[in-house]
């Protein structure tokens, strides 16, 4: 699977041990930084990696900052993208089962390492029912 990765200096901590994880895994996976932990501002880094999500060039996109919000916010104001925040596995299981969320976006100061880790898994290993979750997901889209 083709997926992108990134997020501000809260989130820095917890991209390079998911990346490894990722890898490991046999996913392909581009990073779009931030690359230390010098305080940023996570538009800069959130936007590019939406607009390629959103043109298809991933398959699905790890988002992180302190609260998951900034980077989700930012996200989700590009069409065709959908960044849900999750701090247990089961709502990362759920963002796609019912959401088909294309994004997952991780609040790294409340959340573990090893939470942050299996959300991830499952997120990428869990599949969209569709249904009538698809007949939802059709109607966000502000016309
Ligand atoms: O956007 C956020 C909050 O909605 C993120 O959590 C940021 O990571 C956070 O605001 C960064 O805070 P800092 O005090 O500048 O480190």
């Amino acid at each position: 699977m083709k997926i992108a990765i990134g997020g501000d200096h809260a989130g820095f901590p917890y991209k390079a041990p998911i990346i490894r994880m990722l890898e490991k895994e046999g996913h392909e996976v581009t990073d779009y930084g931030t690359n230390s932990a010098e305080s940023v501002d996570y538009p800069d880094y959130i936007h590019p990696l939406a607009e390629a999500l959103g043109h298809k060039k991933h398959d699905l996109a790890v988002i992180i900052c302190g609260s998951g919000n900034g980077v989700a916010i930012t996200a989700n104001k590009h069409q065709h993208i959908r960044a849900a925040i999750c701090w247990k596995v089961e709502l990362a299981e759920l963002a796609r089962k019912h959401n088909n969320a294309n994004a997952i976006s991780i609040p790294a100061r409340f959340v573990s390492l090893k939470m942050a880790k299996n959300m991830v898994k499952a997120f990428i290993t869990t599949d969209f029912e569709g249904g009538r979750h698809a007949r939802r997901v059709d109607k966000i889209p502000v016309c």
